[in-house]
């Protein structure tokens, strides 16, 4: 399988603070990532940097087999990325439409293909009907499924989705999961609270506390995991957070 991201030794902070340190990635072609941490674990910090938004303080980083050591090669790497940040900024007048229109192009998706793929990402997400519709008109969910649709506009290679189905109603998160399913030679990293997302979506997951990865693996292999005394649901839910008692994590520190 082609290896999509390839991270050595991530060191990531801002200022004097360094909030991810030593952390090592590989995530091939056709790979659902599910990205589990408590808050302020560092997890949007990854996928920023992962997306090329800020560069690593340490540390490299291939997306696609290029090293991405300048703003032009980060540049060249967008146009293979597609990214939900969680608190995504739209233009409240543009239309749907308008507004994945827009992201295509920031993506340098070939002018002659933006229209059936802004379509084509559009319908995905179920927002066929709604998308002459203003940014600013639209419901929460509805708002999340517009981001997802700018995520996936343009078939990247790389989607980075963090926390998409926040504000989901139950039958768009499970909507949203088909649509995840149906990706294929696509890395897919989705950071999420939501351990029921990864359990039917994901086939790695990986677990972070303090910006160290405390598990990475399958999710059954999580689950196994699990210690009998720690709570939860689930044997996901409870191996998620024996992961996290052995790291010794707590809460944002
Ligand atoms: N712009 C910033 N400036 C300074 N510190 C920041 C900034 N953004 C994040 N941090 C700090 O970096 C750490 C990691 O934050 P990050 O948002 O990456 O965590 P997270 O795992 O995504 O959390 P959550 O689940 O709450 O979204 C936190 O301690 C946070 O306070």
């Amino acid at each position: 399988m082609q290896s999509i991201v390839s991270v050595t030794g991530l060191g990531q902070g801002y200022g004097a603070r360094t909030v991810i340190s030593g952390l090592d990635l590989k995530i091939s072609a056709g790979t659902t990532l599910g990205l589990l941490g408590p808050n302020g674990a560092g997890k949007t910090t990854l996928l920023r940097t992962l997306a090329t938004v800020t560069p690593p303080k340490t540390g490299s980083i291939e997306i696609l087999g290029e090293a991405i050591t300048s703003e032009n090669s980060a540049r060249i790497a967008r146009r293979s990325i597609g990214y939900l940040p969680q608190d995504f900024g739209f233009y409240p007048n543009f239309s749907v439409y308008d507004f994945v229109c827009y992201c295509a192009w920031l993506r340098e998706v070939p002018k002659k293909r933006i229209d059936s793929e802004v379509r084509r990402a559009i319908d995905s997400v179920g927002l066929g009907r709604e998308s002459k519709q203003k940014m600013r008109s639209l419901s929460g969910g509805m708002l999340r499924r517009a981001g997802i649709a700018t995520a996936i506009v343009g078939s990247p290679k790389l989607i980075l989705l963090d926390e998409p189905t926040v504000g989901l109603d139950p039958a768009q998160r499970l909507e949203f999961r088909s649509l995840v399913k149906q990706f294929e030679d696509v890395a897919v990293v989705l950071s999420t609270h939501l351990v029921e997302d990864v359990s039917a979506v994901c086939d790695e997951v990986a677990v972070m506390s303090s910006g160290s990865l405390l598990f990475y693996g399958d999710p059954g292999t999580l689950a196994a995991d699990a210690s009998s005394d720690q709570p939860g649901d689930s044997p996901l839910e409870r191996g998620y957070m024996t992961a996290l008692a052995r790291g010794g994590a707590g809460f944002d520190r």
